[in-house]
């Protein structure tokens, strides 16, 4: 068996506008995966639940307000990253408060899931857009 490596727990969320597109930011330069277009969110703080950790992100990062009643558990992701191994976890919303500004990405985009195939995506998150295509 495998060992596993030191699990990172990442959550992120598939906002989803009434044409069904689905809300994804580039990563900024400087940081790790610069230049990918990637689902809003982040790590889980320690003693955070998955839930408040992505209402904070979609705060920080976008300035909109999330019930957490409007989260929907959707698909996760597994993969290996650096010397750790990446537990994503993805989830849909359809309701926020605010319109969503690139506070910390450098651009924001609408996009089908079919259109993401073209996208430079992170390895970790190619699996889900199938799924997200076919949840919604
Ligand atoms: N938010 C988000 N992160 C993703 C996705 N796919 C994927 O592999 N990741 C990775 C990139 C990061 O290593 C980690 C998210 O943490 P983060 O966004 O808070 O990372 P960070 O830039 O602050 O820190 P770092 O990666 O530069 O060390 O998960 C995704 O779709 N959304």
């Amino acid at each position: 068996m495998t060992k596993a490596a030191y699990l990172l727990p990442v959550v992120a969320a598939a906002l989803v506008d009434a044409d069904g597109r689905v809300l994804l930011q580039q990563r900024p330069e400087g940081r790790s995966l610069a230049g990918l277009w990637e689902f809003p969110g982040g790590k889980v703080e320690p003693g955070e639940t998955p839930e408040a950790a992505l209402i904070r992100e979609l705060e920080e990062e976008l300035a909109i307000t999330v019930p957490q009643a409007c989260l929907a558990p959707a698909a996760f992701a597994s993969a290996p990253l650096d010397d750790r191994h990446l537990l994503l976890l993805l989830y849909i919303t359809r309701k926020w408060t605010g319109v969503p500004r690139a506070l910390e990405a450098s651009a924001l985009r609408w996009v089908r899931p079919a259109d993401m195939h073209d996208l430079p995506m992170p390895p970790a998150d190619r699996p889900l857009i199938g799924l997200l295509d076919a949840l919604l």
